[in-house]
């Protein structure tokens, strides 16, 4: 089995338990519910950086990031460096995040937060809602194409934004739909974690422009970011090159600085 398929059957089982603990109508009674989101699509269009900053303590590909800092310093941290949003994963097993992340992380900052977790499931994104996310992640390589109809169009009726994934072009042409905010190619591929950027550049032309385009994984330069924006990359999600370092704020900070420069 590789790790997406072990993720998903963890994440199958750990669904199932939350519903026996935390009912549908008790997450929708969370004070969140009643929050207007805010649209990391819109930022996202009007921003010249295009960062979305991950908070990530570990990984698979990677192992142990960064397990000492606060969630809530590293949020006002990206915030006051200029991100245009946030990315928390919340899976504890594989990345030793938590729905508590995201709690603290909303608590800490107003800049769009995205929920980054496997979604399998319509109860996950009435989840995300009810603790302060304003944009879902789906992910094309574990749903099919009626998956992603179903629980796009849930989110948007909950306000959410939706943040498809896609590493090929086969799972790009069975996801394009109305119900999407946002086109995420992941350069890393998931089954390998081998990471490539130009799988962003490929897919590209591909992509309606109806979509805001977003490169995921492996970006580390303001070099790569300005040749991405070449391929219409409006939005870029940084997790280790950011959270590798003692102060992430910082990093993307001076990172967005000379995007911007
Ligand atoms: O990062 C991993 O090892 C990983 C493994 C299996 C499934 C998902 C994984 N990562 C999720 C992500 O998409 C990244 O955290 C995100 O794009 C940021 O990537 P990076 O800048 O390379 O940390």
């Amino acid at each position: 089995m590789n790790i997406l398929d072990k993720i998903v059957a963890d994440k199958r089982k750990e669904v199932d338990l939350k519903k026996s603990l935390i009912t549908l109508p008790q997450l929708e009674a969370s004070v969140m519910m009643e929050r207007t989101s805010v649209s990391l699509a819109e930022v996202l269009r009007k921003s010249n950086s295009g960062i979305i900053a991950e908070h990530k303590r570990r990984s698979p590909s990677k192992s142990v990031i960064n397990q000492s800092l606060s969630v809530q310093d590293v949020a006002k941290g990206y915030a006051d460096a200029g991100a245009c949003g946030m990315s928390v994963l919340t899976d504890g097993k594989y990345f030793g995040g938590s729905l508590d992340d995201l709690v603290l992380a909303r608590a800490s900052t107003n800049i769009p937060i995205l929920r980054k977790e496997f979604i399998i499931d319509e109860y996950q994104i009435v989840e995300a809602k009810a603790y302060g996310a304003d944009v879902i992640l789906l992910i094309a390589a574990i749903l099919s194409k009626g998956e992603i109809k179903t629980l796009s169009e849930l989110a948007k009726g909950l306000g959410l934004d939706v943040l498809l994934e896609v590493h090929n072009e086969e799972e790009l042409e069975k996801s394009l739909m109305p119900s999407l905010d946002m086109l995420g190619v992941n350069n890393r591929n998931l089954k390998s974690f081998e990471v490539d950027l130009d799988i962003s550049k490929t897919l590209s032309k591909k992509i309606s422009d109806d979509f805001v385009k977003v490169s995921e994984s492996g970006i580390s330069s303001v070099e790569a970011i300005r040749e991405l924006k070449e391929f219409d990359y409006q939005g870029f999600l940084i997790g280790e090159n950011f959270m590798k370092t003692d102060e992430p704020g910082e990093s993307a900070k001076k990172f967005i600085e000379k995007i911007i420069a």
